[in-house]
């Protein structure tokens, strides 16, 4: 989540206090994000890393990393504790500097050379593992303090929502299965709950790269599954990253054809259909192997 996100929750949270039976109303213009640099997918590819390299104190956490995720395609990372995937996510959404490499999104932006929020604004949006929404606030104000943050903070607290906008967020609601708990209080969710509904403020900022980091960790049996209907219904519309340790999910997602990616030692070790890695000897040495 952007400060600047938080920023607003934190200001929507104080006007929920002050007006609690305040709902939002009709009336201003759909305002679209507006993206301060519009990536070029002509070639296809939304995403290139080419050896890209990060050390900390001499460890290499990414060692000539290279990686091209093709528009609308999810592709499953996996890999043992410590492989470099974190630190991989950090590099796209420029928490972390590279010592050496390229990124690219889109065929011209180096996103090596911008900063985290402007990343965001370019279109790539990344999910944590741990659910962070504004718990005291009903699901439908999580959706439209997400889906009018691109006007700025202040028009977000004083924005009223136009009749697209509302279709919008129930669109989100319909497609992250939270339409019956919108006026719920977002605290009240289950866990699963609260992931899909970040998941559904994260596509109101309309992102065309989505990064994943474990959706499912701590989720039932029922909830994955949900999620990965979910996260199918969002191929070819969007590109999806999503790490993941849960084989039963990444098989749910890649459904026998997709490509997944092994990390070992901050360099690809393997790609190819879960079977095929699976039965690659190296990826059982290194991790699969038990
Ligand atoms: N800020 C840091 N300072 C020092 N070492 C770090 C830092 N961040 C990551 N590392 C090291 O870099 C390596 C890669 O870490 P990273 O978190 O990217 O792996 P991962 O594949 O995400 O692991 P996990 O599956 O456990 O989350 C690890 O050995 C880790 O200890």
């Amino acid at each position: 989540m952007t400060p600047d996100l938080q920023e607003a929750g934190a200001a929507l949270l104080e006007r929920h206090h002050q007006q609690p039976a305040a709902t939002p109303a009709g009336g201003a213009s759909f305002g679209r994000l507006v993206h301060a640099s519009t990536p070029d997918f002509a070639h296809g590819v939304a995403l290139y890393l080419d050896e890209i390299s990060v050390s900390f104190d001499g460890f290499k956490a990414l060692n000539n990393l290279s990686l091209a995720i093709d528009v609308g395609e999810m592709r499953c990372i996996i890999g043992p504790n410590g492989a470099g995937k974190t630190t991989m996510m950090d590099v796209i959404t420029g928490k972390t500097r590279p010592d050496s490499g390229a990124a690219h999104f889109g065929t011209n932006i180096d996103l090596l050379r911008l900063r985290e929020p402007q990343i965001v604004k370019a279109g790539i949006c990344r999910k944590f593992q741990k659910p962070t929404v504004y718990e005291e606030l009903s699901v439908f104000e999580n959706l439209e303090l997400a889906l009018v943050n691109d006007r700025g903070v202040r028009a977000a607290l004083f924005a009223r929502l136009s009749p697209p906008q509302r279709e919008r967020i129930a669109e989100i609601l319909q497609l992250v299965h939270l339409l019956p708990e919108a006026h719920r209080i977002a605290g009240l969710l289950s866990h699963g709950q609260k992931q899909w509904l970040e998941i559904g403020m994260l596509l109101a900022q309309e992102p065309t790269l989505l990064l994943l980091d474990e959706p499912v960790a701590g989720m039932t049996d029922e909830e994955t599954e949900r999620t990965a209907e979910l996260f199918l219904t969002l191929v070819g519309k969007h590109s999806l990253v999503v790490v993941e340790h849960d084989m039963k999910f990444v098989d749910m997602l890649t459904q026998g054809h997709r490509k997944v990616t092994v990390l070992h030692e901050g360099s690809v070790l393997a790609e190819g259909t879960l079977a095929e890695v699976q039965a690659n000897t190296q990826v059982i040495d290194v991790y699969l192997g038990r």
